[in-house]
């Protein structure tokens, strides 16, 4: 196969990439449970992770133990993707051994993502969101020049140096050889709420800079997410944010939603 040439998945009608300028943002986090939201739509929904460095997607949906079943087609293997919470789940994770590290080099990396891709009998999906590895490496440029995308969208920290990589991963997603377009930006870890006082609201990373960034890429701010500790400790335990207590995180998440569909 050429290097350039697309990818084509038959039955997938959005590719959505989720990115980060920054790691440990919550691309994740936002990726997973973006996923869930849509599916709650009733939309059909695909969850890819692509993200070598550490595929954390099977621990979020508790499905680590997993493996997808594997068949032959037309003297072809294909895998079935594992499903859960109504979306249809692939990772590099499920081929790698737990904390086992993974040295691989650009091109063995890009091929294994694009296999993951082409190789996956996904079936009719309205939305694939596509959990990126952080930064503006060859794996994702690779990616972003197979697949037929509609578009990209940015998470980031309000914090200046998360914003100021976010800056960075946008100039090369929307440079005039790529165009991906620029969905909008997710910020997460907006602000914190203490338990005890459910009113308040404590902006600890900083306030407004991810709506002055919208502005100044000429896209949308798609939604807040709140700083919650049970984010994590759900993420831990497989479950998405619909499981939690406090609502204002799947509150956020079905307002992102909305700004998206
Ligand atoms: N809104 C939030 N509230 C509380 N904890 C959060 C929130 N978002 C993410 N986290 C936690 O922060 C950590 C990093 O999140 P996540 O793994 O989603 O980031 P990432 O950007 O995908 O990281 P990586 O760079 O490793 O790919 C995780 O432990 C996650 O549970």
């Amino acid at each position: 196969m050429n290097a350039f040439e697309k990818i084509s998945l038959p039955g997938v009608k959005k590719i959505i990439v989720v990115a980060s300028g920054k790691g440990g943002v919550g691309k994740s986090t936002i990726s997973s449970n973006l996923a869930v939201a849509l599916a709650r739509q009733g939309f059909k929904v695909a969850l890819t992770d692509a993200d070598i460095y550490g595929p954390s997607v099977p621990r979020m949906f508790g499905i680590e133990h997993l493996k997808p079943e594997v068949h032959t087609e037309d003297g072809k293997e294909v895998m079935t993707p594992v499903e859960k919470f109504g979306v249809k789940i692939m990772s590099i994770g499920f081929f790698i051994e737990r904390n086992q590290g993974l040295i691989w080099r650009g091109p063995m990396a890009a091929n294994a993502i694009t296999q993951l891709f082409e190789n996956t009998r996904w079936g009719d999906i309205d939305y694939m969101i596509v959990d990126f590895p952080p930064g503006t490496g060859d794996i994702q440029l690779t990616t972003v020049q197979k697949l037929d995308l509609h578009g990209v969208i940015l998470v980031t920290t309000p914090q200046e140096i998360a914003m100021n990589d976010a800056r960075k991963a946008a100039s090369m997603f929307t440079n005039h050889e790529l165009n991906v377009p620029l969905l909008g930006i997710v910020e997460n870890m907006s602000w914190f709420t203490p338990l005890q006082h459910p009113g308040e609201k404590y902006f600890i990373f900083g306030q407004g800079g991810a709506a002055l960034l919208a502005s100044e890429l000429k896209t949308t701010l798609l939604g807040q997410i709140p700083l919650v500790a049970e984010v994590g400790e759900a993420a831990e335990k497989g479950l998405p944010v619909y499981n939690l207590h406090d609502q204002s995180v799947s509150n956020a998440f079905e307002k992102v939603v909305e700004m998206l569909i």
